[in-house]
């Protein structure tokens, strides 16, 4: 075992890095503002004590994100912890950390199900268990009319706090089947809460006594807490670590109550272990979560008795100069100091329509390559409140052969329903062989799947499922391209249900037909896309953001000589990005998917009351999301504000 100090390579630790780095307290919290250090202080905390020879695999760092997973891994790097060891550390999200643990304790065979679209049926099928069982308090119920997509999305939302908080499991004096008094005592509705009861001790555990039939996001940290909750043991399931001697927590302020029984349990389970935990508190942004910065303050203290909490500080942001820190600073109502040798610049720009915004974006951009070269472009960020943001933004970035990479969401070009829409142009000009990328050619097959319910009748293969004939059919397509037509004559038109057979015949035949100007008007009006999207998508948003995505794409198209044409400039700039190295691609991603993360340069487009805010949205997180986002420039930020309805936001900064 050394008793040198970890030096680290890229920089020179402060002395309150030093004091955390080296702390012989057996629980420490450091609470710090944005870009003070703090994930690369817990860092130098896992470098300190391998470098005193405790093992990777007796270490532990958990999160909130996957961005934030990268960010320490890349943290450990650049202070020159050798690769291979960051590449043995156990650095998890929580909800990967506790699907680890329950894979140990059922096995494998637990389904995923990620999106509300894949989670709807299993949501219907809770509402028609309670309507066929309505118990004793039927009068009370007002169960939603079928079909009604906002009723999925109001359930997925509230269970989703429901599980964050653990309100039902915490609430044990009243154990017995739900009742409008106790519903009305929880705050919550009665209906809602009978469906939630369905839904999780019908539908998703009805099955298997050890498991449950599948998971939806979250839900694993859920059913973990419940188990830990309950008394069960999970010291000693493979995957539960005992023998822990460091455990690291970043982003400590998105803890809700599910996450903090896990780690409770993991200190209590490892009583040897040092713990560091850091986080801020102007960055909780998942409140719909149950995220509650009380977590990392004095519940920590109240419910490890058996620890005493010891709370360091690192007071200045090295990220970004004083300028912006004192913005910052004003902005969160606190203390913000800079030890940055850096300044950073800035910016306030105007804008009157969409149009304008996207341009200054353009200009931004196009200077930064002009002065940084195209290997650093991966330093200049657009972050986006909203993923539809990105439409006309992509479509001009396209136009100026500008490459980029999307964080946090997909390309509007890759989401299901611009599929959909490319892959009925390539059975219209039968040239689904030009879409290079056999991934993109498989997300076009499967766009075809998700929105026509493609079910494959295979008369010699009676006895296998649907969803491994429908793999299999997928699988051949993307290899023989040639076959697309067949397929989509044979399988999809086939058996799709007669309203979406008439409008995919409809839209291939204008897709065939129509005279160059107007191709894509006709092609849509054919598909009636706002119908389509209303019969898949569960949240109006996301509705809203389909039609947004088709509305980019008919601009995109205007001026293409035709379907074809049209056809070949999407696959022909999609390959030409693909060619290009990651450094050479801008980033344009969502403020959540950039917590944790920095850029030399960062915009903030579309600073406009309604947006950010976002109407509707909780308070708090927005303001918190702005925060985030402003806080991610290293040396210049530009904010772009609608000249007339700017965000209340830029008042405050002053
Ligand atoms: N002692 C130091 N000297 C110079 N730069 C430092 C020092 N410590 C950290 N940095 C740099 O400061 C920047 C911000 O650090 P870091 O990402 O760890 O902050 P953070 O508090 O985790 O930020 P956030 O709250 O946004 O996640 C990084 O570029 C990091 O390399």
């Amino acid at each position: 075992m050394s008793t040198a100090r970890f030096l680290p390579k890229s920089l020179q630790p402060t002395d309150e890095q030093l004091a955390i780095q080296t702390a012989t307290a057996n629980t420490l919290v450091v609470e710090a503002n944005a870009g003070a250090a703090k994930t690369t202080t817990l860092a130098l905390r896992i470098a300190e004590s391998w470098q005193r020879g405790i093992a990777p695999d007796r270490m532990l760092g958990l999160t909130y994100t996957e961005p934030a997973v990268q960010a320490l891994r890349a943290a450990l790097k650049k202070l020159g912890m050798p690769a291979p060891v960051v590449q043995r550390l156990r650095i998890e999200t929580f909800e990967a950390f506790c699907a680890n643990v329950l894979r140990g304790l059922e096995g494998p065979g637990v389904l995923q199900l990620e999106s509300a679209e894949a989670l709807k049926p299993q949501v219907w099928e809770a509402i028609l268990g309670v309507e066929e069982h309505p118990g004793p308090h039927r009068d009370a119920l007002q169960l939603p009319a079928r079909g009604d997509h906002g009723a999925v999305e109001a359930f997925l939302r509230e269970s989703l706090q429901l599980k964050g908080t653990m309100q039902l499991a915490l609430d044990e004096e009243h154990e017995g089947p739900m009742t409008p008094e106790r519903a009305l005592a929880l705050d919550r509705d009665y209906t809602l809460l009978r469906i939630y009861a369905q839904y999780e001790n019908v539908v998703r555990r009805g099955g298997h006594p050890d498991r449950p039939v599948f998971r939806g996001p979250f839900d694993a940290t859920y059913d973990l807490a419940r188990l830990i909750h309950a008394g069960e043991p999970v010291e000693g399931t493979p995957g539960w670590p005992t023998e822990l001697r460091v455990l690291v927590v970043d982003e400590m302020h998105d803890l809700n109550q599910a996450m903090f029984f896990v780690l409770c349990e993991l200190l209590d389970t490892n009583r040897a272990c040092y713990f560091c935990g850091a986080g801020d508190h102007d960055q909780v942004i998942h409140q719909v979560a149950g995220a509650d910065v009380r977590f990392m303050q004095d519940e920590l203290a109240l419910r490890t008795h058996h620890r005493s909490v010891t709370r360091l500080p690192l007071s200045a942001s090295f990220r970004f100069g004083s300028a912006l820190a004192s913005k910052a600073g004003r902005f969160a109502r606190k203390r913000y100091a800079s030890a940055s040798a850096h300044e950073t610049r800035v910016r306030l720009g105007h804008y009157d329509d969409a149009d304008e915004c996207v341009e200054q974006v353009l200009q931004a951009a196009t200077e930064w390559r002009e002065s940084e070269g195209e290997r650093r472009m991966s330093e200049f960020a657009v972050l986006l409140r909203h993923p539809h943001q990105s439409v006309l933004l992509e479509n001009k970035l396209l136009e100026a052969d500008l490459a980029y990479a999307t964080r946090g969401f997909e390309s509007y070009l890759l989401r299901p329903e611009i599929l959909l829409v490319r892959g009925l142009l390539a059975v219209a000009t039968d040239n689904f062989a030009s879409i290079d990328s056999p991934d993109t050619r498989k997300r076009i097959v499967e766009a075809f799947v998700f929105f026509c319910d493609v079910r494959i009748v295979a008369d010699d293969q009676p006895e296998q499922s649907q969803d491994r004939l429908v793999q299999e059919a997928v699988n051949a397509v993307v290899e023989d391209p040639g076959i697309l037509r067949l397929f989509f004559e044979n399988q999809v038109l086939k058996n799709a249900d007669p309203y979406v057979r008439r409008r995919l015949s409809a839209a291939v035949e204008a897709a065939r037909k129509a005279p160059a100007d107007t191709l894509l008007q006709d092609f849509l009006q054919a598909l009636d896309i706002p119908a389509l999207a209303a019969s898949v998508f569960v949240e109006q948003p996301r509705r809203r953001e389909a039609l947004g995505h088709v509305e980019g794409l008919t601009r995109l198209a205007a001026g293409h000589r035709s379907a074809a044409a049209f056809f070949q400039m999407l696959n022909q700039s999609e390959l030409r990005q693909q060619q290009r190295k990651a450094s050479e691609h801008l980033v344009l991603g969502s403020i959540e998917a950039a917590k944790g993360l920095e850029y030399d340069q960062v915009l903030l487009p579309w600073l406009e009351r309604g947006l950010l805010p976002a109407t509707g949205a909780a308070e708090r997180d927005e303001a918190n999301l702005f925060y985030v986002g402003m806080t991610r420039a290293r040396r210049c930020l530009t904010l772009l504000a609608h000249r007339e309805r700017p965000s209340p936001y830029l008042a405050q900064l002053k």
